[in-house]
C-alpha cells in the first residue's frame, strides 16, 4: 500500500462520502501524533506542532498553508508562540475525507 503522504487528494464535493469508522481507525495508525475529535458534530483530525519560538512556529505554518493551497485542500492553523495547531476536515461534507488523512500524513513531512 503506497504510503499516505505519497497518495494525492481527490476532488471532493458535497455528497462525497466521509471515511467510516472502520476506515478512520486503520489510517489512524498511520498518524500515531494525530488525534481524531468531534466539533460541532464535525469529525477532524489535529495535532500539535511545538517549536522553540514564534518565527519558528510561523514558518511551519507558513509551509503548511502553501502545501494547502497547492492541493486547493485547507486545515485550520492557530499560530502562537512555540506552537501551532493544525486541525483537518472536510467542510464540503462536514467531517472527514480520506483527503484529510492524506494531508495530515503530508503535514507531518513538513515537521
Ligand atoms: C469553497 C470551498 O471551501 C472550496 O471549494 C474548497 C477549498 N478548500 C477546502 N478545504 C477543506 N478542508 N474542505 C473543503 O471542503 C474545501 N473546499
Amino acid at each position: 500500500m503506497t504510503e499516505l503522504a505519497q497518495q494525492d487528494c481527490t476532488a471532493c464535493k458535497a455528497g462525497a462520502p466521509q471515511v467510516s469508522d472502520e476506515q478512520q481507525l486503520t489510517l489512524m495508525q498511520s498518524l500515531p501524533q494525530w488525534h481524531c475529535l468531534t466539533r460541532d458534530g464535525e469529525r477532524q483530525l489535529e495535532r500539535v506542532f511545538h517549536f522553540k519560538n514564534f518565527k519558528q512556529a510561523w514558518a511551519f505554518s507558513n509551509k503548511v498553508a502553501e502545501l494547502a493551497e497547492r492541493e486547493f485542500h485547507h486545515p485550520a492553523l492557530t499560530l502562537e508562540w512555540g506552537k501551532v495547531t493544525v486541525t483537518w476536515w472536510t467542510h464540503a461534507i462536514k467531517g472527514l475525507h480520506y483527503n484529510d488523512f492524506i494531508m495530515a500524513a503530508r503535514t507531518d513531512k513538513l515537521f
